[in-house]
């Protein structure tokens, strides 16, 4: 079954749990800083293979030492669901051990 779209205030709520996380209304994002090029790709494989196993996928950039994830849910016309909260979380899970920041 579709996931249901948050409302803001839902959104707002699950932010409030994930450090530098932001919103521009119809998806999630996160910065990451990273020690260097390698580190930053080597974080986003990591990420990469959580999606897989979520089976939910972000858009990522990766900068010289910069990742930033985005993502929002296309089966519903690319809102904000639980879905991507999940993720979002999942990702703050391995960040430290990164060293991202
Ligand atoms: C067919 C496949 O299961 C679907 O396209 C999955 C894959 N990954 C996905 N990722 C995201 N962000 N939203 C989706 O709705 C989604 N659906």
């Amino acid at each position: 079954m579709a996931p249901q779209p948050l409302t803001p205030e839902e959104t707002e709520q699950a932010l409030a749990a994930l450090p530098h996380w932001t919103t521009d209304g119809d998806s999630v994002s996160r910065t990451y800083s990273l020690a260097g090029h390698l580190p930053a790709a080597a974080m986003a494989m990591h990420i990469a293979a959580i999606q897989e196993e979520l089976n939910h996928h972000s858009d990522m950039t990766i900068g010289y030492n910069k990742l930033t994830v985005t993502v929002n849910t296309h089966s519903v016309g690319g809102r904000i669901t639980e879905l991507d909260v999940a993720l979002a979380r999942r990702i703050e899970q391995i960040a430290a051990g990164h060293g991202a920041e």
